[in-house]
Protein backbone atom coordinates (compact mmCIF):
# COMPACT_ATOMS: atom_id res chain seq x y z
CA UNK A 1 0.00 0.00 0.00
CA UNK A 2 1.53 3.46 -0.67
CA UNK A 3 1.76 6.16 1.29
CA UNK A 4 -1.06 8.43 -0.03
CA UNK A 5 -3.54 5.17 0.46
CA UNK A 6 -6.22 5.96 2.74
CA UNK A 7 -6.04 4.18 6.08
CA UNK A 8 -8.88 1.15 6.41
CA UNK A 9 -12.26 1.72 8.04
CA UNK A 10 -12.31 -1.70 8.46
CA UNK A 11 -9.96 -4.54 8.45
CA UNK A 12 -9.66 -8.47 9.41
CA UNK A 13 -5.91 -9.35 10.42
CA UNK A 14 -4.99 -12.91 10.06
CA UNK A 15 -8.36 -13.73 11.44
CA UNK A 16 -9.33 -17.05 13.22
CA UNK A 17 -13.17 -17.66 14.37
CA UNK A 18 -15.46 -20.71 15.11
CA UNK A 19 -18.30 -21.26 17.25
CA UNK A 20 -17.07 -24.03 19.93
CA UNK A 21 -15.59 -26.62 17.40
CA UNK A 22 -13.14 -26.58 14.64
CA UNK A 23 -12.62 -22.87 13.22
CA UNK A 24 -14.34 -21.86 10.24
CA UNK A 25 -12.36 -18.23 9.25
CA UNK A 26 -8.38 -18.98 9.25
CA UNK A 27 -6.11 -16.69 8.69
CA UNK A 28 -8.02 -14.18 6.67
CA UNK A 29 -6.74 -10.47 5.87
CA UNK A 30 -9.25 -8.77 4.51
CA UNK A 31 -9.11 -4.59 4.26
CA UNK A 32 -12.30 -2.27 3.42
CA UNK A 33 -10.73 1.36 2.35
CA UNK A 34 -12.74 4.71 1.77
CA UNK A 35 -12.99 5.33 -1.88
CA UNK A 36 -12.37 1.71 -2.86
CA UNK A 37 -13.92 -0.26 -5.56
CA UNK A 38 -16.57 -2.99 -3.95
CA UNK A 39 -14.69 -6.21 -2.84
CA UNK A 40 -16.43 -9.20 -2.86
CA UNK A 41 -16.40 -12.74 -0.88
CA UNK A 42 -17.44 -15.53 -2.95
CA UNK A 43 -17.99 -19.29 -1.74
CA UNK A 44 -20.57 -22.07 -1.51
CA UNK A 45 -23.31 -22.45 0.97
CA UNK A 46 -21.74 -22.49 4.90
CA UNK A 47 -18.10 -21.58 3.62
CA UNK A 48 -18.26 -19.42 6.36
CA UNK A 49 -19.28 -16.10 4.72
CA UNK A 50 -22.43 -14.72 6.80
CA UNK A 51 -19.54 -15.58 9.84
CA UNK A 52 -16.75 -13.31 8.19
CA UNK A 53 -19.58 -10.43 8.26
CA UNK A 54 -21.12 -11.41 11.78
CA UNK A 55 -17.20 -11.17 12.79
CA UNK A 56 -16.51 -7.71 11.24
CA UNK A 57 -19.62 -6.37 12.91
CA UNK A 58 -17.86 -7.55 16.25
CA UNK A 59 -20.54 -10.13 17.14
CA UNK A 60 -18.54 -13.35 17.04
CA UNK A 61 -15.67 -13.96 19.50
CA UNK A 62 -11.98 -13.55 18.08
CA UNK A 63 -9.94 -16.19 18.48
CA UNK A 64 -6.88 -15.13 16.78
CA UNK A 65 -6.20 -11.62 15.18
CA UNK A 66 -8.18 -8.56 15.40
CA UNK A 67 -10.64 -6.65 13.40
CA UNK A 68 -10.01 -2.95 13.64
CA UNK A 69 -12.61 0.12 12.52
CA UNK A 70 -10.35 3.08 12.23
CA UNK A 71 -7.55 1.24 13.41
CA UNK A 72 -8.97 0.40 17.18
CA UNK A 73 -10.04 -3.03 17.82
CA UNK A 74 -13.51 -3.75 17.61
CA UNK A 75 -14.15 -5.79 20.32
CA UNK A 76 -12.54 -3.37 22.49
CA UNK A 77 -14.34 0.06 21.51
CA UNK A 78 -15.36 2.63 24.57
CA UNK A 79 -19.16 3.67 24.57
CA UNK A 80 -18.55 6.44 21.86
CA UNK A 81 -16.17 4.52 19.75
CA UNK A 82 -19.01 2.08 19.59
CA UNK A 83 -21.98 3.98 18.65
CA UNK A 84 -19.70 5.59 15.96
CA UNK A 85 -18.81 2.25 14.39
CA UNK A 86 -22.73 1.35 14.27
CA UNK A 87 -23.37 4.64 12.25
CA UNK A 88 -20.38 4.30 10.17
CA UNK A 89 -20.73 0.30 9.54
CA UNK A 90 -23.13 -0.60 8.20
CA UNK A 91 -24.77 -4.08 6.80
CA UNK A 92 -27.49 -5.62 4.70
CA UNK A 93 -28.47 -8.75 4.97
CA UNK A 94 -31.22 -11.06 3.22
CA UNK A 95 -33.56 -10.89 5.48
CA UNK A 96 -32.61 -8.05 7.48
CA UNK A 97 -35.31 -5.17 7.18
CA UNK A 98 -35.31 -3.89 10.99
CA UNK A 99 -38.34 -1.50 10.41
CA UNK A 100 -41.79 -1.91 11.75
CA UNK A 101 -44.00 -3.19 8.89
CA UNK A 102 -46.58 -0.98 9.44
CA UNK A 103 -45.03 1.67 8.42
CA UNK A 104 -45.31 3.59 4.91
CA UNK A 105 -41.60 3.17 3.21
CA UNK A 106 -41.58 7.07 3.17
CA UNK A 107 -41.56 7.18 7.38
CA UNK A 108 -39.10 4.22 7.37
CA UNK A 109 -36.44 6.42 4.91
CA UNK A 110 -37.55 9.36 6.69
CA UNK A 111 -36.78 7.58 10.03
CA UNK A 112 -33.59 6.40 8.72
CA UNK A 113 -32.71 9.58 7.12
CA UNK A 114 -33.31 11.90 10.80
CA UNK A 115 -31.04 9.34 12.55
CA UNK A 116 -28.51 9.69 10.11
CA UNK A 117 -28.36 13.45 11.00
CA UNK A 118 -28.66 12.58 14.76
CA UNK A 119 -25.15 10.92 14.17
CA UNK A 120 -23.91 13.56 12.51
CA UNK A 121 -24.25 11.74 8.83
CA UNK A 122 -26.60 14.26 7.26
CA UNK A 123 -26.13 14.20 3.48
CA UNK A 124 -28.88 16.28 2.03
CA UNK A 125 -30.98 13.48 0.04
CA UNK A 126 -34.28 13.47 0.25
CA UNK A 127 -36.75 9.90 0.37
CA UNK A 128 -37.00 10.05 -3.60
CA UNK A 129 -33.03 10.21 -4.05
CA UNK A 130 -33.07 7.02 -1.55
CA UNK A 131 -35.86 5.52 -3.96
CA UNK A 132 -34.57 6.29 -7.09
CA UNK A 133 -30.85 4.28 -5.79
CA UNK A 134 -32.79 1.33 -5.48
CA UNK A 135 -34.99 1.87 -8.47
CA UNK A 136 -37.76 1.85 -6.58
CA UNK A 137 -40.07 4.10 -8.03
CA UNK A 138 -41.66 7.41 -6.20
CA UNK A 139 -44.99 5.43 -5.93
CA UNK A 140 -44.04 3.15 -3.47
CA UNK A 141 -42.94 6.24 -0.77
CA UNK A 142 -46.92 5.46 0.16
CA UNK A 143 -46.84 2.03 0.16
CA UNK A 144 -46.76 -0.05 3.40
CA UNK A 145 -43.36 -2.11 3.78
CA UNK A 146 -46.15 -4.89 5.19
CA UNK A 147 -47.81 -4.65 1.32
CA UNK A 148 -44.28 -4.83 -0.26
CA UNK A 149 -42.53 -7.99 -2.17
CA UNK A 150 -39.78 -9.68 -0.80
CA UNK A 151 -37.33 -8.37 -3.60
CA UNK A 152 -39.07 -4.77 -2.91
CA UNK A 153 -38.12 -5.38 0.93
CA UNK A 154 -34.77 -6.05 -0.08
CA UNK A 155 -34.50 -2.94 -2.10
CA UNK A 156 -35.77 -0.61 0.70
CA UNK A 157 -33.21 -2.41 2.87
CA UNK A 158 -30.11 -0.94 1.11
CA UNK A 159 -31.98 2.48 0.94
CA UNK A 160 -32.25 2.50 4.20
CA UNK A 161 -28.69 1.56 5.10
CA UNK A 162 -27.21 4.33 2.45
CA UNK A 163 -29.69 6.71 4.10
CA UNK A 164 -26.87 6.31 6.79
CA UNK A 165 -24.40 7.11 4.59
CA UNK A 166 -22.22 4.46 5.51
CA UNK A 167 -18.42 4.74 6.02
CA UNK A 168 -18.54 0.81 5.25
CA UNK A 169 -21.59 -1.53 3.86
CA UNK A 170 -21.05 -5.05 4.22
CA UNK A 171 -23.61 -6.85 1.94
CA UNK A 172 -24.48 -10.26 2.90
CA UNK A 173 -26.68 -12.06 -0.12
CA UNK A 174 -28.89 -8.97 0.00
CA UNK A 175 -30.39 -9.00 -3.17
CA UNK A 176 -31.92 -13.21 -3.55
CA UNK A 177 -35.27 -12.03 -4.12
CA UNK A 178 -34.65 -9.39 -6.83
CA UNK A 179 -35.05 -10.97 -10.37
CA UNK A 180 -31.61 -10.94 -12.34
CA UNK A 181 -32.62 -7.99 -14.96
CA UNK A 182 -33.16 -5.57 -12.00
CA UNK A 183 -30.19 -6.83 -9.63
CA UNK A 184 -28.23 -5.69 -12.78
CA UNK A 185 -30.22 -1.98 -12.80
CA UNK A 186 -29.94 -2.15 -9.15
CA UNK A 187 -25.74 -2.71 -9.21
CA UNK A 188 -25.27 0.26 -11.37
CA UNK A 189 -27.16 2.41 -9.27
CA UNK A 190 -25.28 1.42 -5.83
CA UNK A 191 -22.46 1.33 -7.50
CA UNK A 192 -23.16 5.43 -8.47
CA UNK A 193 -24.06 6.10 -4.55
CA UNK A 194 -21.19 4.71 -3.14
CA UNK A 195 -18.61 5.45 -5.65
CA UNK A 196 -20.27 9.40 -5.01
CA UNK A 197 -19.98 8.91 -1.23
CA UNK A 198 -16.84 6.69 -1.36
CA UNK A 199 -18.42 4.00 0.77
CA UNK A 200 -16.23 1.16 1.45
CA UNK A 201 -18.94 -2.07 0.11
CA UNK A 202 -18.20 -5.58 0.75
CA UNK A 203 -20.46 -8.10 -1.23
CA UNK A 204 -20.96 -11.47 0.05
CA UNK A 205 -22.46 -14.05 -1.88
CA UNK A 206 -22.41 -17.40 -3.55
CA UNK A 207 -24.04 -15.55 -6.66
CA UNK A 208 -20.75 -15.05 -9.00
CA UNK A 209 -22.45 -13.33 -11.47
CA UNK A 210 -23.82 -10.18 -8.77
CA UNK A 211 -20.11 -10.81 -7.09
CA UNK A 212 -18.64 -10.27 -10.98
CA UNK A 213 -20.85 -7.53 -11.71
CA UNK A 214 -20.26 -5.05 -8.45
CA UNK A 215 -16.66 -5.98 -7.16
CA UNK A 216 -13.44 -5.45 -8.70
CA UNK A 217 -11.79 -7.68 -6.69
CA UNK A 218 -13.31 -11.05 -5.16
CA UNK A 219 -11.73 -13.56 -2.85
CA UNK A 220 -12.96 -17.23 -2.88
CA UNK A 221 -13.71 -18.29 0.51
CA UNK A 222 -13.09 -22.22 0.66
CA UNK A 223 -11.57 -24.61 3.87
CA UNK A 224 -11.62 -21.08 6.32
CA UNK A 225 -9.48 -19.13 4.22
CA UNK A 226 -8.96 -17.02 0.79
CA UNK A 227 -7.88 -19.83 -2.01
CA UNK A 228 -8.02 -17.29 -5.01
CA UNK A 229 -8.12 -13.49 -5.05
CA UNK A 230 -8.43 -10.76 -7.80
CA UNK A 231 -10.25 -9.76 -10.45
CA UNK A 232 -13.34 -12.43 -10.90
CA UNK A 233 -12.28 -12.87 -14.67
CA UNK A 234 -8.72 -14.16 -13.70
CA UNK A 235 -10.05 -15.69 -10.72
CA UNK A 236 -12.34 -17.47 -13.53
CA UNK A 237 -9.77 -18.34 -15.88
CA UNK A 238 -7.42 -19.24 -13.39
CA UNK A 239 -10.52 -22.15 -11.64
CA UNK A 240 -9.35 -24.00 -15.94
CA UNK A 241 -5.88 -25.11 -14.74
CA UNK A 242 -5.37 -28.03 -13.29
CA UNK A 243 -3.99 -27.24 -10.17
CA UNK A 244 -6.92 -24.74 -9.45
CA UNK A 245 -8.34 -25.30 -5.92
CA UNK A 246 -11.47 -27.05 -6.37
CA UNK A 247 -13.90 -24.37 -5.03
CA UNK A 248 -12.11 -22.19 -7.31
CA UNK A 249 -12.58 -25.00 -10.39
CA UNK A 250 -16.68 -25.33 -9.30
CA UNK A 251 -16.91 -21.88 -9.66
CA UNK A 252 -15.28 -21.77 -13.30
CA UNK A 253 -17.19 -24.47 -14.02
CA UNK A 254 -20.68 -23.21 -12.79
CA UNK A 255 -19.69 -19.99 -14.95
CA UNK A 256 -18.13 -20.53 -17.94
CA UNK A 257 -20.58 -18.00 -20.14
CA UNK A 258 -20.11 -15.42 -17.50
CA UNK A 259 -16.46 -14.97 -17.75
CA UNK A 260 -15.14 -12.34 -19.28
CA UNK A 261 -18.00 -10.65 -18.74
CA UNK A 262 -17.17 -8.87 -15.86
CA UNK A 263 -15.06 -5.61 -14.78
N1 LIG B 1 -24.23 -20.00 15.49
C1 LIG B 1 -23.59 -21.03 14.96
N2 LIG B 1 -23.20 -22.07 15.73
C2 LIG B 1 -22.51 -23.11 15.23
N3 LIG B 1 -22.16 -23.21 13.92
C3 LIG B 1 -22.53 -22.21 13.10
C4 LIG B 1 -23.26 -21.08 13.58
N4 LIG B 1 -23.47 -20.23 12.52
C5 LIG B 1 -22.90 -20.83 11.45
N5 LIG B 1 -22.34 -22.02 11.80
C6 LIG B 1 -21.63 -22.94 10.90
O1 LIG B 1 -20.51 -22.23 10.36
C7 LIG B 1 -20.32 -22.62 9.00
C8 LIG B 1 -20.31 -21.37 8.13
O2 LIG B 1 -21.63 -20.83 8.14
P1 LIG B 1 -21.97 -19.47 7.39
O3 LIG B 1 -23.41 -19.17 7.65
O4 LIG B 1 -20.98 -18.45 7.75
O5 LIG B 1 -21.75 -19.90 5.87
P2 LIG B 1 -22.19 -19.15 4.52
O6 LIG B 1 -21.03 -19.24 3.60
O7 LIG B 1 -22.69 -17.79 4.84
O8 LIG B 1 -23.37 -20.09 4.04
P3 LIG B 1 -24.72 -19.73 3.21
O9 LIG B 1 -24.27 -19.32 1.82
O10 LIG B 1 -25.45 -21.05 3.18
O11 LIG B 1 -25.46 -18.67 3.95
C9 LIG B 1 -21.42 -23.61 8.65
O12 LIG B 1 -20.90 -24.90 8.79
C10 LIG B 1 -22.48 -23.34 9.70
O13 LIG B 1 -23.23 -24.50 9.98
Amino acid sequence: MSSTSPAPILRATDLVVGYGGPAILEGIELALLPGAEPVGVVGESGAGKSTLVQALLGHLRIREGHVTFDGRTVGKLGRRDKKKFRAAVRTVAQNGLDVDLRWTVDRAVSGALSDARKAGRASGRTVADLLDDVALEPHFAKRTVYSLSGGEKQRLALALALATRPGALLLDEPLTAVDPAMRGEIVRRLTDATRAEGTAVLLVSHDVELVGRLCSTVHVLADGTFVASGPMNDVLAAGADDDAHPAVRGLAEAAPLAAQRFR
